[in-house]
């Protein structure tokens, strides 16, 4: 029925109005509410919201697609309530907070890739208790209105940003209001809405004071393990929900918040609890305002949920998506007129709020990524590439900053953008040189473009080192991937030079892909590079 599942203030209005013109027309008669508690039987305590299904569908519209890490699944339904899920403690924290306490270490001037933020949405306005009053009557009938909800806490992606320097650490919604005299609702809480670059992946994460107390104590361990080895073995227990209840695929991670339980959370005055609980007929209203309580409880489980792999905001979202929602209103006194409650000296006290952490990680989107050792002229490929279209639009960051060029090769050709991260050595997946922090921000590239020397005394040797440190075949395999062999110029007579081309040139057909010697600072073959660096920008990895 309607009244037992929708917000309070959408149950019908009642025909019989008080006398007086100056009270508002919210209140439900004795006979809706009579009609409304008979309907919360115990087979009343059901989710009902249109809004569980949409946020589901907004969620799934959004799911982050390639950057999944690997679960365990403990247990499903219905041995359990969630599925449990465990998974290394680095899924739910950031390499870069733990790294360097300082949180100004890894900002370089306003650019900033990740942020670890407190969000809490508001808790519901108690409801009111009470009487009217006029000049007939010193105590009429109830018309203490309802609590206001909770405001809750949004996330948009917006044209114009490309930092996440301007967030702030934490963000809290207002509380809703309490009801008032009259039949008034309280006022709704102020949302919050947190707008973010293009790019930003949006992931549920660990207070990070519990994860440095974590760390600390396996750091206190001899021998010292290193930071990352603590946090790929360090578990963590997660619980989570399927796409329904058949599907025991881990999608949602399900928050908590704390509440009352079914049957309490009421408000008296004049009388005490005591005295309520002693009456047989506060018994039998509060049985079925339990059955209300808990359609409530399983309300808020299905909505108090986040996608486990994130919120993937690569495109700029039309409509803000609900994060954390604020806590429903509590009923005011109105609502528990009934023909044996004449004088209801109790409403209900608003719903709790939400509190979650979350990471922010704002990963570049271009369609190539240029990955080689320091030095292998990936930089000076980019400003050459960038030279020889006529129009380019590029920016630029600091030699630790990832620097996006726009190609734009003339009407009728399609633009495509590439990404120059820092240099990868040997060791970098074991946080040597700067760690593979930056390859975030061309793992949803189309495809990568391997960058090596020519003057390196083992080219290929390279080659396999590079695709070792970023995960292996595994990692590439959907990737369009071109191998550069730049510095062609140094030596050219020299038949090595030709040899050591041509053994990544083996290597590379071997797998299906294709290759090119170039020299950057001289402009060879940089034209044929563009077409074959658009090819692989524009055709849809294998
Ligand atoms: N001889 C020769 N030198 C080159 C060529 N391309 C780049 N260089 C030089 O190689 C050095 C490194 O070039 P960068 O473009 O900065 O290399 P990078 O790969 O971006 O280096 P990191 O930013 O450290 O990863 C510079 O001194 C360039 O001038 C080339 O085709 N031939």
């Amino acid at each position: 029925m309607l009244r037992t599942l929708q917000p309070v203030r959408f149950l019908p209005r009642t025909l019989v109005r008080y006398k007086s013109s100056a009270v508002p027309d919210n209140a439900p008669t004795l006979l809706e509410n009579e009609e409304w508690l008979g309907t919360l039987d115990d087979n009343a305590a059901m989710a009902h919201d249109a809004n569980i299904e949409s946020k589901n569908t907004i969620f799934d519209k959004h799911q982050t697609k390639n950057e999944r890490f690997p679960v365990e699944i403990k247990s499903t339904p219905p041995d359990t309530k969630y599925i449990k899920v465990q998974s290394s403690l680095g899924n739910f924290t950031s390499i870069n907070y733990l790294r360097q306490y300082n949180k100004h270490n890894h900002t370089q001037g306003n650019f900033v890739d990740v942020r670890i933020i407190q969000c809490k949405s508001g808790n519901g306005g108690n409801g009111c208790i009470s009487f009217l009053r006029d000049a007939n009557r010193r105590v009429g009938p109830p018309d203490g209105g309802d609590g206001g909800d909770g405001g809750s806490v949004y996330v948009q992606a917006v044209e114009g940003m490309n930092s996440l320097s301007k967030l702030k650490t934490r963000y809290v919604a207002g509380d809703g209001q309490v009801g008032g005299a009259r039949q008034l609702d309280g006022s709704r809480g102020k949302d919050i809405l947190i707008t973010v670059p293009k790019g930003t992946v949006v992931r549920w994460c660990l207070d990070p004071k519990v994860v440095r107390e974590m760390v600390e104590e396996d750091m206190g361990k001899s021998p010292q393990p290193a930071l990352k080895d603590i946090l790929s073995n360090r578990k963590l227990d997660v619980d989570c929900y399927g796409r329904s209840k058949e599907d025991t695929t881990p999608k949602y991670i399900q928050l908590f918040r704390e509440q009352y339980p079914a049957g309490e959370g009421w408000l008296f005055k004049d009388k005490t609890k005591e005295y309520h609980e002693d009456k047989d007929w506060f018994r039998k209203l509060n049985r079925n305002v339990a059955n209300y309580d808990r359609s409530l409880d399983i309300n808020e489980a299905s909505k108090d949920k986040v996608p486990l792999y994130g919120i993937d905001l690569d495109e700029i979202t039309e409509k803000p998506i609900c994060l954390l929602e604020g806590g429903r209103g509590g009923l005011g006194n109105m609502h528990f007129l009934t023909s044996v409650i004449r004088n209801p000296r109790f409403a209900k006290i608003g719903r709790n709020h939400l509190e979650s952490f979350f990471m922010f990680e704002l990963k570049s989107i271009a369609d190539l990524g240029l990955v080689g050792f320091p030095n292998a002229g990936k930089s000076t490929i980019l400003n050459k590439i960038s030279n020889a279209t006529p129009r380019i639009g590029s920016w630029e960051f600091t030699t630790l900053r990832p620097t996006i060029g726009t190609i734009m090769r003339g009407s009728g050709q399609e633009t495509f953008t590439v990404a120059d991260i820092p240099g990868i050595i040997e060791g970098a997946h074991l946080d040597r040189g700067m760690g593979l922090e930056f390859l975030k921000h061309i793992e949803r590239s189309k495809g990568w473009v391997f960058v090596l020397a020519l003057d390196d005394a083992d080219p290929l040797k390279q080659l396999q080192v590079l695709i070792k440190e970023v995960g292996g075949m595994e990692k590439i395999k959907n990737k369009n991937i071109l191998v550069v062999c730049n510095k062609a110029d140094i030596d050219p007579t020299n038949p090595e030079s030709m040899n050591k081309f041509l053994r990544v040139q083996e290597f590379a057909r071997e797998r299906g892909w294709d290759s090119i010697p170039i020299s950057a600072i001289n402009e060879e073959n940089i034209s044929v590079l563009i077409d074959k660096m658009a090819q692989c920008a524009k055709s849809i990895p294998k």
